[in-house]
């Protein structure tokens, strides 16, 4: 083994360490010396011959230049990656890791601090000595508790997959006066995400005595060209009733290196990361960054996403209260077609991707008719219809109440309008107002077609179910989670993001979070049990529901989410 330990001081030369908000990096080349480097930029370099270091395969390896331990004319860096078959840039080290037992048992972990910094010291929990906690018995985790992703098994079956169960370990890693944790919000908005920061900040403050805790202002690109904002209890105090997020949020300017950079020379080693699928993506690079620069830094994700469409996890925070919000939409639409002759009431919900919330608030209300989202395509003229079906309801009933995703029937769009491939900054497709265009073409319809008096009325809540703070139920979720959060960092762990399965919190490792998109699953029972409720056509024909579509990742989902079979899971997302 290419075993090199690397020494706990090392003198740098005064030239290099004059100004204390600098950082300074060394890093190994490939002639074996030793590059000191400030911002990538090479100050000096000592050869690994001057007997300092016993050198061989090693490569890529970086220290952080610790102020603390400045002495005189001298300073110290961290002891750091010292065995090269083992070191942060190690092939081995990128790849899962997966622990397997019998009877098919899979755990997939997530990774540890000490799996590339060697002899970190661990210290007892503080919550030990905590009199809120100390009362409860089995407060702490044990090691080996893990939580299954699939319910539903068969007697014979595997025991599948696993994710490492949450919660607070006896030993941590780090000492609290050591920690000096930050926290980032990026994406949209959605209920509950001041109440995640709170819970942040006051978990680390009172379950963990930590004092140091930034606010990074206006999402990733906040790292590198914002200012920050200290947070503690009181300065968080009443955010949670408020909703937004009191840091800032945005799309796009995720920028790897300069935001490890920043990292770096904050000497921050802590990074909470609240974002929906593109952020956690941000947080699997700035984690393999770190990694890479061996810095011992937990990266920790919170997922965060109104449209409900992270996988693995149960459901995300903000959703329920979203739902809730969008109930009011559709009652005021159903009070207005009620009122009318042949009335229409059209209400669009948020969903680019996945029809979470116009599925959940439609079975939520039962005032709907009609349910469009952008898993269920459909179509408007002809038998089977939309125009049909609306013609019937409205004969039968004498108003009707349609919801629509905001993602449903982009490709309709798209043949009508001239298609437009615009991006928002982080590269998410711009959608097309399907709400506007669907009210037109109604109304052109039974006005032109079947010269039949309708009255059209649209309701676009869109901002005002994500801008609301988070209800009773959303509020404990989030504090669950970013307990979760917490005391996963405080253990050691990094590159993982804290989620409900099962109605059991976990750490689930990045690469799976972000490996795809949720959505609903149309041949499940939840969207069979949506179609009973407003009787509106599914818009297959008998041929597309019984016909294999070859759709591997529909199938997949409906096997991985434990669907077939299981009723009564309110959490699960069927
Ligand atoms: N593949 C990626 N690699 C690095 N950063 C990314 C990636 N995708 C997105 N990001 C960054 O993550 C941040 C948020 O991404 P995005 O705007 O897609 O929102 P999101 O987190 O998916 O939330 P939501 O879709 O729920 O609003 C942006 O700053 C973006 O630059
Ligand atoms: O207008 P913004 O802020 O980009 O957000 C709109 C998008 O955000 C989402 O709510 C996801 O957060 C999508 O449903 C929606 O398309
Ligand atoms: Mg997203």
């Amino acid at each position: 083994m290419d075993s090199v330990i690397a020494p706990l001081c090392l003198f740098i030369p005064l030239n290099c360490n004059n100004n204390k908000k600098k950082s300074y990096y060394c890093y190994y080349n490939s002639n074996h010396i030793l590059n000191i480097s400030f911002k990538n930029k090479i100050r000096c370099s000592v050869p690994s011959s001057a007997g300092i270091f016993n050198l061989k395969k090693f490569t890529a390896v970086s220290f952080r230049y610790d102020h603390r331990h400045r002495r005189g004319s001298s300073s110290c860096l961290r002891r750091a990656v010292m065995d090269s078959s083992n070191s942060a840039s190690s092939p081995d080290m990128q790849k899962p890791k997966i622990v397997t037992g019998p009877g098919g048992y899979v755990l997939e972990d997530v990774p540890h601090l000490s799996d590339y910094i060697p002899d970190l010291p661990t210290y007892p929990n503080p919550l030990q000595d905590n009199p809120a906690y100390s009362v409860v018995k089995q407060y702490f985790v044990h090691v080996d508790d893990t939580v299954p992703q699939k319910i539903v098994v068969h007697k014979d079956g595997p025991r599948g997959v696993h994710f490492r169960r949450a919660g607070p370990r006896q030993r941590v890693y780090f000492d609290s006066d050591e920690v000096h944790a930050c926290i980032v919000t990026c994406g949209g908005l959605c209920p509950g995400l001041n109440t995640v920061i709170r819970e942040i900040v006051c978990g680390l403050y009172h379950m963990y005595g930590v004092k140091k805790v930034l606010g990074i202002d206006g999402g990733y690109k906040g790292f590198y060209a914002k200012n920050t904002v200290h947070l503690d209890p009181k300065v968080v105090n009443d955010i949670h009733k408020r909703g937004g997020t009191i840091l800032g949020t945005s799309r796009g300017g995720h920028d790897t290196s300069k935001i490890v950079d920043s990292i770096q020379d904050r000497g921050i080693n802590q990074v909470y990361i609240i974002g929906g699928d593109g952020t956690q993506r941000g947080a699997a690079v700035i984690f393999e960054e770190i990694r890479r620069r061996g810095l011992k830094v937990s990266v920790a994700g919170i997922p965060k996403t109104i449209d409900n469409d992270i996988p693995v996890i149960d459901k995300s925070f903000g959703f329920d209260t979203a739902v809730e919000e969008a109930q009011r939409a559709i009652n005021a639409a159903h009070v207005e077609a009620d009122s009318i002759e042949n009335g229409i009431g059209l209400v669009k919900l948020m969903g680019r991707y996945s029809g979470f919330i116009a599925m959940y608030a439609t079975l939520a209300s039962r005032d709907v008719d009609c349910c469009l989202i952008p898993e269920s395509p459909f179509y408007l003229e002809g038998p089977g219809g939309l125009f049909e079906y609306i013609e019937k309801r409205l004969k039968e009933n004498g108003h009707m109440v349609i919801v629509i995703a905001e993602g449903a029937g982009q490709e309709l769009l798209s043949e009508s309008i001239q298609s437009m491939t615009l991006k928002d900054a982080s590269g998410n497709k711009l959608l097309q107002d399907v709400g506007l265009w669907i009210s037109q073409r109604i109304k052109d319809y039974f006005s032109k077609q079947r010269k039949m008096p309708i009255n059209l009325k649209y309701i676009d809540p869109t901002y005002m179910i994500r801008a609301i703070p988070s209800n009773a139920s959303d509020n404990v979720y989030c504090t669950l989670l970013a307990q979760s959060v917490v005391h996963g960092a405080m253990a050691g762990y990094t590159g993982f993001t804290s989620g409900l399965v099962n109605g059991r919190q976990t750490y689930i490792p990045f690469y799976r979070i972000i490996e795809k998109r949720n959505g609903v699953v149309i041949t499940d029972r939840m969207w069979a049990r949506l179609l009973s409720s407003t009787n509106q056509p599914s818009f297959l024909c008998l041929k597309d529901s019984t016909e294999d579509t070859g759709d591997e990742e529909q199938s997949n989902q409906l096997l991985e989410n434990g669907h077939c079979g299981e009723e009564g899971s309110l959490i699960s997302k069927r």
